[in-house]
């Protein structure tokens, strides 16, 4: 049924009614700087979400609009149905930010207590503890935890409840390998109890590994919205490897068709191309006889080196 200048009953308005997250149009900008601009998305419940983006991107400023920290210019952010404020009020949201300070003079265990305390469906402390991997620092003052401790304390306040949203802001800055294997465990089980996570990160590996949905921001607009596989086919290029004896000529290689990079060390060459069959069929065209090929396709890495350079140099 469609009511003037609104459409009731739609696919789109029921996917809206079920989603976690509805950003509807959302721009934001600081000065002359467009942070976010013009983002539509919706987050559906129990998933796992990564949002990527070069320096500047606009990430943490989206999750800032989401939580309520800052208010977007124009468009809408809804969660759960109602404003981020209430969303977060209801306990339906736990948040680990990328800058947050700590209060400092209290113990590992007050603070996380007090988390508790304030989390409408709060779990009990020890269990906390124990899950963030902090148990045995629980009676450290906060102001005396390496960066690595740190971030496990601001997992912990994120999960001090039984939120069903888990927002976290590039979390593993600063743990090492071990802490972030243990991390990621931890917020797999989160995830697999149903819960919805949104994380923004610049290790494109964590995303490749963790999410079911890859969003890649860039100058506040959303670029690519999919699996990790759908980005990288999105990206289109395949790596091609090689050898040729005798001397090479760069400049024939370089009119190959479909290629968009190449690289020439000794007789191994390495290309991308956005049509690897093609490719290779023109190398036999010039008479050339690779030998060791081997085709494979773009890690999400450069597939998001690939998204987002092309886009740069479509805007430039
Ligand atoms: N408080 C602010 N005042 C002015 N400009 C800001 C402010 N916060 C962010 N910006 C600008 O808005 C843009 C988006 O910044 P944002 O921090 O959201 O990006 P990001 O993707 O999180 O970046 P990074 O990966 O470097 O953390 C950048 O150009 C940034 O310089």
């Amino acid at each position: 049924m469609t009511t003037t200048g609104t459409t009731t009953g739609t696919a789109a308005d029921a996917a809206a009614a079920t989603a976690v997250v509805v950003f509807d149009r959302v721009t934001k900008s600081y000065g002359d700087v467009r942070a976010v601009d013009g983002l539509s998305l919706a987050l559906r419940p129990g998933e796992t979400v990564a949002l990527l983006g070069p320096n500047g991107a606009g990430k943490s400023t989206t999750l800032d609009l989401l939580l309520g920290l800052k208010n977007a210019d124009s468009g809408s952010v809804t969660l759960f149905g109602t404003g981020p404020r209430e969303a977060i009020v209801a306990g339906r949201v736990g948040a680990m930010l990328q800058s947050g300070g700590l209060m400092e003079d209290v113990t590992v265990a007050e603070l996380v207590r007090l988390a508790c305390d304030l989390h409408p469906r709060r779990y009990r402390v020890h269990d906390v503890l124990a899950r963030a991997g902090i148990s045995e620092i629980a009676d450290r003052k906060v102001n005396k935890l390496s960066g690595g401790q740190a971030q496990r304390v601001r997992f912990a306040l994120a999960t001090a409840g039984d939120s069903d949203l888990i927002v976290l802001d590039e979390p593993t800055t600063g743990m090492d390998v071990s802490a972030r294997q243990a991390f990621w465990a931890t917020l797999r089980e989160q995830a697999d109890q149903g819960r919805t996570v949104l994380f923004a990160t610049h290790y494109l590996e964590e995303a490749d590994a963790v999410a079911d949905r890859v969003l890649v921001l860039h100058r506040g607009r959303l670029l690519a919205d999919g699996t990790a596989a759908e980005i990288k086919a999105k990206a289109g290029a395949r790596r091609v490897r090689f050898d040729l004896h005798g001397p090479i000529d760069e400049a024939a290689l370089r009119r190959l068709p479909f290629l968009t990079a190449l690289d020439v060390s000794g007789h191994t060459v390495r290309i991308q191309s956005s049509d690897a069959d093609a490719t290779v069929h023109a190398l036999y065209g010039l008479g050339l006889y690779p030998r060791n090929l081997e085709v494979a396709g773009l890690g999400l890495e450069q597939a998001f080196v690939a998204i987002t350079e092309a886009e740069e140099a479509k805007q430039s």
